[in-house]
This record gives C-alpha cells, structure tokens and sequence, in this order.
C-alpha cells in the first residue's frame, strides 16, 4: 500500500516525503495517477520544464525543495566546498521556465539562507524553509479564498481558465481557492472550465480537481466563453496570474487577455485570485514580462497525434497581459485591490 502522503489528491500534487520529492504528474492526468520522484536540483529543474508541476506557486515551492536537493547533494559529496555546485544548481533551477516571478522568488528566498549559514550541516535550515514556503502558500490561498468569495454577490455561474487550483500551487488553489470557498458558501452555481488549449489545463486538470472536490464543473471549448456570457447567467470570471508587473497588467495563461475583453463586454466581473509572491515590482508594466513559447507541436497534435500538416509551423506563446484597466479585482492573501493601479499595488507590497 502507498503511504498515506503520496495518496493522488489534487492537494497533495506537491509532497516532501521521506526525505524525498515527490511530484503528481499532471501531463498523465486525470487518465493515470502517478507520482514523479526528484533526487537533486537537475531533475527538479526538467520535472518544472516537462510540466509534470506547473503552475506558478507550484513551481516556486517545488525549486524551494530543489535547492534543499541541490545542498544535500553537494554537501554530502564535498562538505568543505559545496557551494560552487549548489550556484551552479540555482541557474538550472532558474532556466526552467521564464515567466511565472514566483520560481525566480522562491528562488531568492532560499539563497538569502543560503547567504546567512554558517552551521556545519545546511541542510535542516534549508528544508525548514522550503517547507515554510509550502505551507505559506497553502495559507495565502485559504485567505485569498475567503476574501475573494466575500465579495461574489451568489448563487452564480463562474468561468475560469487554465488550471489555477490545488494542482498549480502548494495547496487549495488561487482562483480555484475562491471557486471552492465561494461553493462552500453557497454562492457559487456551476464553474464553466475553459479547455485551454493546446495543453488542456482546463479540460484535464481544472475538471478533474473539480469533480474531486464535488463541485459541479462544465468543460467547454475556449471559443465558447463569448457566446456564454451573452446568455447569461455567468457573474465573474475567475483566474489566477504567473506575474503581476507594477502597474497592475496581470500575466496569465494565454486566452485570459480574450476572457478579459469579453467580461468587460458582457457587463461580467473580472476577479485574478495571486499571492502577493506574483506580484513583481521589478517590472512596470505587463509588456515588460517575458512571455514563454513552447514547442510547436503542442498545437499542431492533439493528445500525441499530429492534426496540422507536416510543413506548417505554429505560434504557440504560452502567456498573455492583460491590462490593468480591465481587471476589476486583484485578491492577495494581504488584501483585495479594486481596479488596480501602481499606487495601490506599491501600498499592498508595503504592509507587512
Ligand atoms: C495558481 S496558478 C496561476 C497560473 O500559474 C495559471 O493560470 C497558469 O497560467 C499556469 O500556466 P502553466 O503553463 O500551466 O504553468
């Protein structure tokens, strides 16, 4: 029998067990449940690359117990000289993926430790603080649940899109966060999960945390969102964002830009549900944020059969921006931001 923590739920996709990582391989869900063991810091680093985790907050806890990996590793193999390996390490980590901020602050937090120790072995302060990260996140999303259902006028219908949920992040979700408080309240009817084309984050993993979760979920194809709205019926858009630049633009899986403009359009609320580890003050406004392109084939096959021709290449930018002016709401755990700007996210980051 599998031990209690490597049981396939949505909210265990993230597990530090036994001294090992664990990782839900979410490219064979919901078809197979399989977990996906990481011994060091270059197996974690294409574990993130492959999206066997994906998600922006999955992404920064999972690089937070790589670099513990990557530690552990060179310390036991050179104990008076690991330290050149494990920056070595925190550069693969970093090339993993280009634009979700929270692998790149994750990353920073656990070299500012790093910076600080002096103990002989590093190992058990690095862990503490990897599985400090997890459980913040976890506590960031419960919070962001409570204030984002606090302001859905119920019962109503939702759309999301991509899959921000337990899955893409340490635990209970961001924008699913708010989806599974809100339905816990009662306000909340059914939940329309765009598919998200091409890597159907919507359709395999949205609807399959969902349904887990027993809260009522309809699949529908991106283009339908449009149609859906004019009907009726559909009070907020809900999703999640990989990067918040400064002025309030808001980075997210690409088609949230389209869903933005159909929202405002349709008279339909338009809530992003982050942590405050999403917003990057670095960057002053949404242009300014690199947008990642995967492979081609992802559009051109369609569950690993080719269904463009062979001689014809394809677009695929993973991301979009859409501009402050059309978001109504940002949640954090720190607070909601009603139509965002530079002034009001620079005072949220400031509390502490
Ligand atoms: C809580 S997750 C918010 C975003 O990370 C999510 O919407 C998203 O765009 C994920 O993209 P992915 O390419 O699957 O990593």
């Amino acid at each position: 029998m599998k031990p209690h923590a490597l049981v396939a739920h949505p909210d265990n996709a993230i597990v530090w067990h036994e001294d090992q990582l664990f990782l839900l391989d979410q490219r064979a869900l919901p078809a197979e449940t399989r977990f996906v063991v990481c011994e060091n810091a270059a197996e974690t680093a294409r574990a993130i690359k492959d999206m066997v985790v994906r998600g922006a907050p999955a992404i920064g806890v999972t690089a937070a117990y790589g670099v513990v990996l990557s530690v552990r590793d060179h310390f036991q193999r050179s104990p008076a000289d690991w330290r050149p390996g494990v920056d070595q390490d925190l550069k693969v980590l970093a090339a993993a993926r280009p634009t979700a901020i929270n692998l790149f602050w994750a990353l920073e937090r656990m070299r500012e430790l790093l910076d600080q120790l002096d103990q002989l072995d590093p190992v058990p302060a690095l862990l503490i603080e990897a599985l400090r990260i997890h459980r913040e996140d976890v506590a960031a999303n419960q919070a962001m649940g409570d204030l984002g259902a606090a302001l859905i006028e119920g019962p109503t219908d939702v759309i999301t899109h991509c899959n921000a949920g337990a899955l893409a992040t340490g635990g209970y979700g961001t924008a699913l966060g708010v989806v599974r408080s809100a339905y816990a309240a009662g306000k909340l009817g059914r939940v329309y999960a765009d598919e998200t084309r091409p890597w159907l984050q919507g359709s395999r993993l949205t609807a399959w945390e969902l349904d887990q979760s027993g809260i009522p979920v309809t699949v529908q194809a991106d283009n339908v969102a449009a149609s859906l709205m004019a009907r009726g019926g559909i009070g907020w858009v809900i999703v999640g964002s990989d990067r918040i630049a400064a002025n309030g633009d808001v980075c997210n899986k690409i088609g949230t830009y389209g869903l933005a403009v159909l929202a405002r359009y349709h008279g339909v609320r338009f809530m992003v549900a982050a942590p405050t580890s999403t917003i990057d003050l670095s960057v002053a406004r949404g242009a300014d944020i690199p947008i990642e392109e995967r492979a081609a084939d992802e559009v051109l096959s369609c569950g690993g059969t080719r269904v463009g021709p062979e001689a014809v290449g394809a677009h695929n930018p993973v991301f979009d921006v859409t501009p402050a002016e059309l978001v109504d709401v940002i949640v954090t755990e720190r607070g909601v931001i009603e139509q965002p700007t530079a002034e009001k996210l620079a005072a949220l980051m400031a509390q502490r």
